[in-house]
């Protein structure tokens, strides 16, 4: 269960937990049109407290917004402000923020006529999200029976609440079968993301990654990118295939809330020596430090709270 929080930020007000509630019929419900975010709050090295790339996530949201055609009613600098006073109200010095824009009730219908668009924001502690041993040891992936999306049929760039039926769909048939995360292919058979992370492999030291075709242009994979191109790695974006993953020396996914997660077996194929490889292991270390706040060279990255 997520620990409960004392406020959540509701449409421009703070109103308690259990007080976050919304009519039966409200239309993202049914019909799924809605975006959201995923971003972490930090306790830094320095005591202080930090979110992760804040404006970068709220920037995406209203480019999710965009995509789907819903107007948030609030500016990106409303949303932040917004963000910091509901962890700072919830006393949260670091944990998961959610921001959510949806469709609320009115007219019922595939058209969403003309109902209220609704802006929430929740804030939990979020440990590990596939677990502290999987950060550590690596996880055991499936091929998904599911495709991604095709990239007409639904929009990936967007971090849209429908688009993640497709996930759900994966996920369950991977930690039914036993696994940890399902790895899902685009439409055309190559590699795309996880059900809620972006993908890395490494081979001969050369860090490599799906370019941003049927993937969520995630910001963790983004950050990565920067930090391993400024340590001095070889950083590619390009397609590969199931097979090039299962010969990789190392693969790992990220996310906001997967962090940097090693892979240790795709489809019952040990992936380099069966544990995390020596590159994800500095990338981890390293990605740990710059969202602690204990590299000044990303301190762009940060924005600082009080408690
Ligand atoms: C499909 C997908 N791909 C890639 C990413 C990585 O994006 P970024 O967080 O910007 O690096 C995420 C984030 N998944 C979020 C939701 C997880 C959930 O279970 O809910 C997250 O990591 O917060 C995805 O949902």
């Amino acid at each position: 269960m997520v620990q409960k929080a004392e406020k959540i930020w509701f449409d421009g007000k703070l109103v308690n937990w259990d007080d976050a509630q919304v009519h039966v019929l409200t239309h993202t419900l049914h019909y799924g049109a809605g975006v959201f975010e995923g971003i972490r709050a930090y306790c830094c090295v320095d005591g202080k407290s930090a979110v992760f790339r804040l404006k970068d996530h709220v920037v995406r949201l209203f480019d999710s917004a965009k995509i789907i055609g819903i107007k948030i009613p609030f500016t990106i600098d409303e949303i932040v402000d917004a963000i910091i006073e509901t962890l700072k109200v919830n006393g949260l010095k670091e944990g998961y923020i959610r921001p959510l824009v949806f469709i609320g009730d009115g007219v019922m219908g595939v058209h969403p006529g003309s109902n209220p668009i609704r802006v929430a924001i929740a804030t939990w502690p979020w440990g590990a999200y596939l677990g502290e041993e999987a950060l550590e040891k690596g996880i055991r992936v499936k091929t998904s029976s599911f495709n991604r999306h095709h990239v007409n049929a639904m929009m990936t760039k967007a971090k849209a609440c429908g688009n993640y039926v497709n996930s759900i769909l994966a996920k369950v048939e991977a930690v039914t079968d036993g696994y940890d995360e399902a790895l899902m292919l685009d439409t055309q058979g190559f590699v795309s993301e996880a059900t809620g992370e972006n993908i890395f492999i490494v081979k001969d030291n050369i860090i490599k990654t799906t370019p941003l075709t049927s993937v969520l242009p995630g910001i963790t994979r983004a950050s990565l990118m920067k930090v391993a191109r400024d340590l001095g790695y070889e950083v590619v974006e390009q397609l590969f295939t199931r097979d090039e993953l299962y010969i990789a020396d190392e693969a790992f996914f990220c996310g906001t809330a997967a962090e940097v997660t090693p892979i240790r077996e795709v489809d019952n194929r040990i992936i380099g020596e069966g544990k995390c490889g020596l590159v994800t292991k500095k990338l981890q270390k390293d990605y740990f430090n710059v969202v602690k706040g204990g590299n000044e060279k990303y301190s762009g990255w940060l924005d600082y709270y009080e408690i």
